[in-house]
């Protein structure tokens, strides 16, 4: 048994912030921003939560397909902007939809999220699930320090995921999800200060996503193309497309030079986006199904990659 993506939905604000509208409220400029991350525009939620977001892919993804709400088993989320601590953003999807069998879950690997929730989906479709829902939703304009132009200018809102079906035929053909710790602090947000009245109100620590932007561009071009090269071995040239996290299109160009892999494999949208974190592979993945490049026949070899906070990163070569 395995499991096979037989859906594929996105959902973004409808909100577009060009670059031009930011350097009307900050230090910075179009060229700046599209030089330094090929980043055009990127959507931002005027009253949407991440909830509504992803709400919005289980609903496409349920009318895409003749599933019904009670057939899904299980709903992920893969978030680092959740509504909530609790409810979760999966069990906020599970109320809204009906799917009253589906156990629910939100997942924390920020970037890699998609990536790391697509395995655990496969592996409950491997021991007892038959349908679920694997969704990445990021509202990250309100995790963003709007005086730091280093980093709000990077960032989009967006939601997409993929239903996922049990099938005879294996999709996932190689994965490896991998974690490092030590390097957590280069990529933070979020922090929740301790506000009690028995605590020491020690320094505080910003709740707002701060970044060492270059630890985080030569890990994204050193160990991920590591981890490709190593997972992919002789099969690079089997792959018609790579789908990395859409974080800088510069980066894109590094991993696609130094693996030795035509650029054009790597398709790209966080022009339009810019980098959604756990949202962006579905939202690449599901841009391109709809017009046709990627089809979801068994008949093409992909690559998916995310990397970011924890700092996590992740690579899987899947058969759609
Ligand atoms: O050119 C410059 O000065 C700057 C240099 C720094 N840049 C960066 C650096 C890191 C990221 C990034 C972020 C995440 C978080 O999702 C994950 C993965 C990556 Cl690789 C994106 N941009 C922007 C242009």
């Amino acid at each position: 048994k395995y499991g096979k993506i037989t859906a594929t939905a996105s959902f973004v604000p409808s909100q577009i912030i060009k670059n031009n509208d930011l350097a009307k409220i900050m230090d910075t400029s179009d060229e700046w921003i599209k030089s330094r991350t090929g980043i055009l525009e990127r959507r931002m939620v005027t009253t949407e939560d991440t909830s509504d977001l992803c709400i919005g892919v289980a609903k496409k993804l349920l009318s895409k397909s003749n599933v019904t709400a009670n057939e899904i088993d299980f709903i992920i989320v893969a978030t680092m902007t959740p509504d909530f601590a609790t409810p979760s953003v999966a069990c906020m999807v599970q109320g809204a939809i009906c799917a009253n069998n589906a156990l629910a879950f939100d997942l924390s690997a920020a970037c890699s999220g998609f990536v790391y929730a697509l395995s655990v989906a496969e592996k409950l479709i491997q021991t007892t699930a038959q349908k679920g829902l694997v969704i990445g939703g990021e509202v990250l304009s309100k995790s963003l320090d709007w005086q730091d132009r280093t980093t709000a200018v990077l960032f989009g809102d967006g939601a997409a995921g993929v239903l996922l079906e049990v099938s005879d035929v294996p999709m996932i053909k190689k994965e490896k999800l991998q974690a490092d710790g030590t390097r957590g602090a280069s990529l933070t947000s979020g922090y929740v200060n301790n506000s009690s009245p028995f605590a020491d109100p020690k320094g505080q620590i910003s709740p707002y996503l701060q970044m060492e932007g270059r630890e985080i561009f030569d890990f994204a071009t050193r160990d991920v193309v590591r981890a490709i090269d190593n997972l992919l071995e002789e099969d690079k040239d089997k792959i018609d497309f790579y789908l990395l996290h859409q974080a800088n299109s510069r980066i894109l160009d590094k991993v696609a030079k130094k693996l030795k892999v035509p650029r054009e494999r790597f398709l790209q949208n966080m022009d339009r986006y810019g980098n959604t974190s756990g949202a962006s592979i579905p939202l690449l993945l599901d841009e391109v199904v709809a017009a046709g490049i990627v089809r979801l026949d068994g008949t093409q070899n992909l690559v998916f990659s995310g990397f970011g906070g924890g700092l996590t990163w992740g690579v899987m070569q899947v058969t759609l």
